[in-house]
């Protein structure tokens, strides 16, 4: 009886010390328009890693949300609900290691704020800089160009065949040319769809708002507007596509078009098909996943 007892006890202490903290790799890409929030788990034992080893979960919260902080958190904290509900669920704890890319300090510094409040034992969050960038930067000033273009970049980069055209279709859009050798070179930066269409909505009388999200934006319309809203959606997508073909003919042509942001999707259809755009949607947060350590 001894032996059989000494022997479960010593099997519920195994099962104790194996419960270990299940650390959750968060990146997050702050824009001017919405926060994308890309989530990997990265468990330490085999049996967490079996039920938890999924590809990165991303969630785009918009800016313009009144909630979007809570709901930032609210979705880390419903992920540590799934994580540690696994099977030695009372004894697995989540913790988040961060890293934040930012070009909108106004809706960063609350957002930091908040996770830090909210998982404040466990958590770990860093500004991503330019020092964590490494590929070489060939411009005037380096350290003002925007982190997401040099992480998007470096995302692109180590994806695809370099020379490389990045499109960051989003707030604005940036096309941004990324030498042979994989050197940043700078690029163009120009109005996004939706800040396209709300300055049409802005400055006139009777032009509406569009809003490109719910739109069915990959629809690029055939021929000429018959109406208000086609020669809107018409006139924005051909300045913005118009502008990418020109962009590669000035960056000197051959080299592989990456497209990433919200409206990658609405670009892509609407390039013509011999510029063989690659849509990634998600580059820039994809780039914040591979700054985190694995382990
Ligand atoms: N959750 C969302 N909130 C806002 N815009 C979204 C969302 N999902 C897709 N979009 C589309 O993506 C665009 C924003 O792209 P995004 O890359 O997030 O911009 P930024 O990085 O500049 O904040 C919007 O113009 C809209 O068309
Ligand atoms: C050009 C940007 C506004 C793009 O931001 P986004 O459209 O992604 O919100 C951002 O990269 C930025 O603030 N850049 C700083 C200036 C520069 O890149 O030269
Ligand atoms: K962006």
């Amino acid at each position: 009886m001894a032996d059989e007892q000494s022997s479960a006890n010593e099997q519920q202490l195994q099962d104790e010390s194996s419960c270990d903290v299940v650390m959750v790799r968060v990146g997050i890409d702050v824009g001017n328009t919405a926060i994308k929030v890309v989530t990997q788990s990265s468990p330490t034992d085999g049996k967490a890693k079996a039920s938890h080893d999924r590809g990165p979960l991303l969630r785009s919260i918009s800016l313009r949300d009144p909630e979007w902080i809570t709901k930032c958190v609210e979705h880390l904290r419903l992920l540590a609900e799934q994580l540690s509900g696994c099977e030695s669920s009372d004894c697995e704890s989540v913790c988040y290691d961060v890293r934040v890319a930012s070009v909108n300090r106004g809706s960063a510094e609350p957002l930091v704020v908040a996770l830090d409040e909210a998982f404040f034992n466990c958590i770990r969050v860093r500004f991503v800089t330019h020092e964590d960038v490494a590929m070489a930067i060939d411009v005037s000033f380096p350290e003002r160009v925007g982190i997401d273009r040099l992480l998007g970049a470096e995302a692109a980069f180590r994806r695809h065949e370099a020379p490389l055209i990045v499109v960051d279709a989003g707030t604005t859009v940036t096309v941004d040319f990324v030498s042979a050798e994989g050197i940043f070179r700078g690029g163009a930066i120009l109005p996004g769809l939706e800040m396209q269409t709300a300055a049409l909505a802005a400055g006139t009388d009777a032009l509406p708002k569009l809003d490109w999200a719910s739109h069915r934006c990959r629809e690029m319309p055939e021929g000429p507007g018959r109406d208000t809203v086609a020669a809107m959606r018409l006139g924005v997508l051909a300045s913005v596509a118009g502008a990418v073909e020109r962009l590669l003919r000035i960056y000197g042509g051959a080299a592989t078009l990456v497209v990433t942001g919200g409206d990658a999707g609405c670009l892509v259809d609407a390039l013509p098909a011999e510029c063989d755009a690659v849509e990634e949607p998600h580059l820039v947060a994809q780039a914040l996943l591979d700054l985190l350590p694995l382990e």
